[in-house]
């Protein structure tokens, strides 16, 4: 019997991944498709974003969140039994696609593989990492010395480097593609030395392709065949040596609301919020008073977007439903407070 191919997608918050896998759905020439999502924060977001495809490579039913949390903690509990699922159906998928959270390590899921009732009927056929350009260029995951060298002062058991540093080294080590996405933001010279970074984060032979809003081939990127769990040792990882990954790095926090009377007020209160307390991302869906749509709202750092995805359903509630993602420390009740004063 021969192995069902998994890609495994990874990427910081807000790199791409989801726009990348909408991409290709929608290009799956006649592939059929399953995808696992997996979520930072419990809007669904992502999932919501996904099924609006309303794609025949991937109806709604082969389309799975789990929002336990981040996919490397929760493996044995969620990830497995949803595989199970998944291959023990009567007419299993062609290809399994499956979404990591922005703050999730590949490399115990990629090991979830090795199990044995999954690694005789599933096999890891790449891990394609994301990369904002745009993030990287502005230097996002380079180590703040000083900042570091301070926390570090305050918690002698501080022993990693910077959060984001860490996630970016850790997603790269264990690629079998990276993809260089937002290049439409970066100057070609910005790009170069973005790529120099990247590189030197990837094992030998990695390849690096460019990428704008997600668009890659799906030949490209599916039918890599590197059965990544026989190839786990070559892979590093931050977890090999010992240390613990508890997400306890970051913080995130679901604000909701009623409608919102003026939607620019909204916009213009994120950004200062986003500059103010240093948050990393925020998503959701909002109701605009008056409008017969839900606006999806996305912020990566300090870009905002926001389009209307779809019209609210007669039986919906209109509610607003925010998911703020930022380091440890960041100042919910203050971020609540301003936000609120926008949203009913
Ligand atoms: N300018 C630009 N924006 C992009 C590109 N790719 C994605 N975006 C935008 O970046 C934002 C985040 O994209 P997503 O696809 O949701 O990112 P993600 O990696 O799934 O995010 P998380 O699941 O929260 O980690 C959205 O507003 C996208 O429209 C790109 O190539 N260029």
């Amino acid at each position: 019997m021969s192995k069902i191919p998994a890609t495994v997608i990874t990427g910081f918050l807000g790199a791409g991944k989801t726009t990348l896998i909408r991409h290709l759905l929608q290009n799956a020439k006649g592939r059929r498709l399953a995808l696992i999502i997996n979520e930072f924060g419990d809007v669904g977001v992502d999932a919501e974003l996904v099924k609006g495809c309303n794609d025949e490579a991937c109806p709604e039913d082969d389309i799975v969140e789990l929002a336990n949390g981040c996919i490397c903690c929760t493996v044995a509990d969620d990830f497995l039994p949803t595989m199970m699922k998944l291959l023990d159906r009567p007419n299993p998928p062609e290809h399994i696609i499956i979404e990591t959270s922005g703050l999730a390590l590949p490399k115990p899921l990629v090991k979830a593989f090795q199990w044995p009732d999954i690694r005789t009927r599933a096999t890891v056929d790449g891990v394609v990492a994301l990369i904002d350009a745009d993030a990287v260029a502005a230097g996002r995951f380079a180590t703040d010395e000083a900042a570091l060298a301070a926390a570090r002062a305050a918690d002698p058991t501080l022993d990693h480097d910077s959060p984001l540093e860490e996630l970016f080294e850790e997603q790269l080590a264990c690629a079998d593609m990276v993809v260089l996405n937002k290049t439409d933001l970066v100057s070609p010279d910005a790009l170069k030395a973005v790529e120099k970074q990247v590189d030197a984060e990837t094992r030998p032979g990695v390849k690096i392709i460019r990428a704008d809003h997600g668009a890659v081939d799906i030949a490209a990127l599916l039918g890599i065949t590197a059965a990544a769990e026989d190839d786990l040792d070559s892979r590093r990882s931050h977890i090999d040596d010992g240390e613990e990954h508890d997400h306890d790095d970051f913080d995130s926090f679901v604000q909701t609301g009623g409608e919102v009377p003026d939607l620019d007020a909204l916009l213009a209160r994120m950004g200062e919020v986003i500059a103010t307390h240093d948050v990393l991302r925020i998503k959701g869906m909002v109701a605009v008073a008056g409008k017969p749509s839900r606006l999806v709202i996305q912020a990566v750092g300090p870009r905002i977007q926001h389009f209307y995805d779809r019209a609210w359903k007669g039986d919906e509630a209109r509610r607003t439903s925010l998911v703020v993602i930022g380091q440890k420390g960041l100042d919910r009740a203050a971020i609540e407070a301003e936000l609120g004063t926008v949203i009913a």
